[in-house]
């Protein structure tokens, strides 16, 4: 099988300022600074197959920035090997940069001032796009992206979901093998966001690209990827498929009723009491097939409730069962 990403015991280190406890601390620190190391990314190995779409998940700090940066050529491992289709990143960044784009939902690559067709133009010019290569793609991109009709217009006139859209067409317009998105769909509404999942499929399943997705957002790991890893502290404690990950994991949402008065225990068929607050409840919704107008029909007949509402659960919570639910995971 040919692998697209190939990482192999990758550890990063940052050297940090090291502050110095008690009153005359932060003098020690100021005239005689000391540095610590902080490991971000430990001893990390996985592939990623050409034509797969992963989902890079973890909480806040977890080093999925680090990983995403080393695997982009930005940073370099400090100890480990990445390799992008044979090539390691950070000692090939040129022609690294052939084969990859890259997205990150915080930061723009298209020129605020100009309009959107000027930052293509750009890029044809640095990635020495020939015009047929680029003509193809552009008509193919404007045409899948919907980005016609504000194509001329300025970028900092765009709506959040048009400029994500010209975000990633722009990604996309030297045809790259693998793509890279960094919280793709944030600050995104509900219809935008179920766009750019509908593009990304369509993209991906028509080239044949490899995506690797970070995001907060479990719905897009849902509709984009096919395949999950999960970091923690830096370690792998995760990778699998979805359906793998779900097994591993069990309920998936959480249930949760506020009440005007105290109120004792209260059992919901199909759900488990986790929380037992007097005056809010959680519950962990067990069966799948418990559906949202099954919880309601429980609901209808106790009064007392002031507001219930039903979410997934957050990456956070994701760890945790994971960790709870047995030993961690890795089957490819
Ligand atoms: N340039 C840096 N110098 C020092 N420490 C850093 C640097 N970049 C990241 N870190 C630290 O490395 C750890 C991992 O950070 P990283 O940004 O990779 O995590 P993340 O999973 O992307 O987090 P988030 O979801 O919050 O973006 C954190 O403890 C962070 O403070």
């Amino acid at each position: 099988m040919e692998f697209a990403i190939e990482v192999c015991n990758v550890t990063k280190t940052y050297k940090i300022a090291n502050n110095r406890d008690g009153n005359t601390g932060w003098f020690h620190s100021l005239v005689k600074p000391e540095r610590k190391e902080l490991t971000a990314v430990s001893d990390l190995s996985f592939q990623v197959s050409t034509g797969d779409s992963v989902g890079y998940l973890g909480p806040n700090g977890a080093g999925k920035s680090t990983m995403i940066k080393m695997m982009t050529g930005i940073l370099v491992p400090t100890s480990g090997t990445i390799e992008l289709r044979g090539r390691q990143p950070h000692l090939h960044r040129k022609e690294n940069a052939q084969h990859i784009g890259v997205v990150f939902g915080q930061r723009s690559q298209l020129w605020w001032e100009l309009p959107v067709v000027d930052s293509f133009e750009l890029h044809k010019i640095m990635y020495s796009l020939s015009n047929y290569c680029y003509e193809r793609n552009k008509n193919y991109l404007l045409q899948v992206l919907e980005i016609k009709n504000f194509w001329n217009q300025s970028v900092r006139q765009l709506s959040l979901g048009q400029r994500m859209r010209a975000e990633l067409a722009l990604a996309l317009i030297h045809e790259p093998k693998i793509l890279f998105l960094d919280e793709p769909t944030i600050g995104l509404d509900i219809e935008a966001k179920e766009a750019v999942r509908k593009i990304l499929r369509q993209i991906q399943s028509e080239r044949e690209l490899t995506i690797i997705l970070t995001s907060h957002d479990l719905q897009d790991i849902r509709e984009i990827c096919s395949k999950v890893i999960i970091v923690n502290g830096g370690e792998l404690i995760f990778e699998g498929t979805l359906d793998t990950l779900r097994a591993q994991m069990g309920p998936e949402r959480r249930l949760v009723i506020t009440f005007a008065k105290p109120t004792g225990e209260l059992r919901i068929a199909g759900t488990a009491l986790i929380s037992n607050d007097k005056f809010e409840k959680h519950y962990l919704i067990q069966d799948r097939a418990t559906s949202s107008g099954n919880i309601l029909a429980q609901l209808k007949d106790i009064d007392n409730i002031v507001d219930f509402s039903v979410r997934e659960l957050t990456i956070e919570e994701i760890v945790k069962s994971v960790y709870r639910n047995g030993s961690i995971v890795k089957c490819s």
